[in-house]
C-alpha cells in the first residue's frame, strides 16, 4: 500500500488555520534543545548523553554531511512508494523505532505510549529488554502493529529462555540481540548526575514479571527490591558473550534473528557464517565507545562484505528524511531511529512520538519525490555525491 506521508505537511498547515500547532518541533535536530527545558538534568542526560567526550555521537551526525543527494528532474516521482518488507515484516516506510530502555523516566505513558504511536503509523516497535513495562503490556499496546523484541542477553539460560518464550507468545516476530552494551560505557553525563535508572528499579518491567527470574529470588522483589535489582543487573551486564553462544538463541527462537551493534565487516561476515538473518550497523548512538568511527562511515564496507546474504539495517545519527535516504542509498534495507522519538515522548507522550515519526516520514517522502526517487530501489550510491 502506498502511504502519502508528504500529506502531513498540508495537514499541519490546515491545523494552523484552526489555531492548532504541532506538539513539538517538526525538526528532530531541535528536539534535544527543547527537551532540555522540560526534563530534569538526570533524565535529560540519560537520553541526550553519550560515551566519554561525545566524539562518536557528533561523528555520527557529521558523517551524513559528507554525502549529498543529487536531485533528478522529470522522473515522474509524483507518486512515491516507500514501503518495504524486512525479514518478513511489511512496513509502510523503511523505519523502525530503535529499542530504548526505561521510558518511564521521560514520560509516565512510557513504552505503551510509544508502541501505540508506532502502531498507528504502521512502523515496527522494537521493545527493549530494559523496558519499564512488561512484555505482555507492550504487546497489548502494539495491537495490530508489527513488533520486534530486543534482547539484553541474560547470563542465566533459563531466564533467557523464559523471556524469549514470553516474547514469542506475545507476538513478537523478530529478535534483535544487542552485542555492544554487555556493560555500560563510561558516561560522564550520567555519572555527574549520579543517575542510573536501573538503580531506581524503573527498567525492570521484563524481569519483575518473569516467573523464572522471580523463582531464583529468596524474597520477592516486592519484599526486597534492591536484591532483585542487583541480581538482574548482574545477569545482563558485566559479561561479554562469544560467537559460540549464538546457537542457544537459535534453539530458543524460531523467527529471524538480528545482531545489533556491528561496525566491522569481519563481524558482519561472522554473522553470516553464524546463520544470522540480519545485522544492525550501529554504534548505539555513540553511547558505548567514545572515539569510535561514525556508524554511516562503516556502512558501505559492511554492505559490500555481506552482499545479500543477510539484511543490513542501520542506526546512529538519523535525524532527517535526507539522512534516511542516504543510509538507504548506501545499502541499508531500513533504519532505526532512537533519540528523536524519545524526545517526542518526553514532550507529548503518544502524540509527540506520532508527530516525530510522521514528520520524519513526510520529510523522507518529499525529499525522495523532489530528488526524483519514486521507490526505495531507486536510491543507490549513484544518488549521492561526496560533499
Ligand atoms: C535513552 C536511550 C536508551 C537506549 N536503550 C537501548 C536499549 O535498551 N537497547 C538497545 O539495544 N539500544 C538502546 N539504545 C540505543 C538505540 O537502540 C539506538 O541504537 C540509538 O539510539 C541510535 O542512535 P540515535 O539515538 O542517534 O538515533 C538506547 C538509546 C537511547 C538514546
Ligand atoms: O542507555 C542505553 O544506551 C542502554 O542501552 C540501556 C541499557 C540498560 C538500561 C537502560 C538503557
Amino acid at each position: 500500500m502506498t502511504e502519502r506521508f508528504g500529506g502531513y505537511q498540508n495537514e499541519i498547515y490546515l491545523q494552523g488555520l484552526g489555531g492548532t500547532f504541532p506538539p513539538c518541533s517538526t525538526d528532530a535536530t531541535k528536539l534535544e534543545e527543547s527537551a532540555r527545558e522540560i526534563l530534569e538534568p538526570g533524565p535529560f542526560w540519560y537520553v541526550a548523553g553519550a560515551a566519554g567526550s561525545g566524539a562518536t555521537a557528533r561523528a555520527n551526525r557529521e558523517a551524513f554531511d559528507r554525502w549529498r543527494l543529487v536531485p533528478r528532474m522529470l522522473t515522474g516521482a509524483t507518486e512515491r512508494d516507500l514501503s518495504t518488507t524486512v525479514l518478513g515484516t511489511p512496513m509502510p516506510a523503511p523505519v523502525l523505532l530503535a529499542p530504548v530502555g526505561v521510558q518511564s523516566i521521560v514520560h509516565e505513558g512510557a513504552e505503551p505510549a510509544a508502541a501505540r504511536a508506532a502502531a498507528s503509523v504502521g512502523l515496527p516497535y522494537v521493545m527493549s529488554t530494559a523496558s519499564s513495562t512488561s512484555i505482555e503490556d507492550v504487546a497489548a499496546a502494539s495491537g495490530e502493529g508489527p513488533r520486534w523484541f530486543q534482547l539484553y542477553w541474560p547470563t542465566d539460560n533459563d531466564v533467557c529462555a523464559s523471556i524469549l518464550a514470553r516474547a514469542k507468545a506475545a507476538g513478537f516476530t523478530t529478535l534483535v540481540v544487542t552485542l555492544d552494551t554487555w556493560t555500560l560505557a563510561w558516561r560522564p553525563n550520567d555519572l555527574d548526575h549520579a543517575y542510573l535508572p536501573f538503580i531506581k528499579g524503573e527498567g525492570l518491567g521484563v524481569p519483575l514479571s518473569d516467573p523464572v527470574f522471580r523463582g531464583l529470588l529468596e524474597k520477592t522483589p516486592e519484599e526486597d527490591a534492591p536484591t532483585a535489582i542487583l541480581r538482574w543487573i548482574s545477569m545482563i551486564t558485566g559479561t561479554d558473550s562469544t560467537w559460540d553462544r549464538l546457537p542457544f538463541l537459535r534453539e530458543h527462537w524460531d523467527g529471524p534473528i538480528v545482531l545489533k551493534g556491528i561496525q566491522h565487516p569481519d563481524d558482519a561476515r561472522r554473522a553470516v557464517e553464524a546463520g544470522m538473518d540480519g545485522i544492525v550497523v550501529s554504534n548505539h548512538g555513540g553511547r558505548q565507545v567514545d572515539g569510535a568511527v561514525a556508524s554511516l562511515d562503516v556502512l558501505p564496507e559492511i554492505v559490500a562484505a555481506v552482499g545479500d546474504r543477510l539484511e543490513v539495517l542501520f542506526d546512529s545519527g538519523i535525524r532527517t528524511g535526507a539522512d534516511i535516504a542516504k543510509a538507504i542509498a548506501l545499502g541499508a534495507k531500513a533504519v532505526l531511529v532512537g533519540r528523536p522519538w524519545v524526545y517526542g515522548l518526553a514532550h507529548a507522550g503518544e502524540d509527540g512520538v506520532r508527530h516525530v515519526l510522521r514528520s520524519l516520514l513526510a520529510d523522507l517522502d518529499l525529499t525522495m519525490g523532489l530528488s526524483g526517487h519514486r521507490t526505495l530501489a531507486d536510491l543507490t550510491p549513484a544518488s549521492l555525491r561526496h560533499a
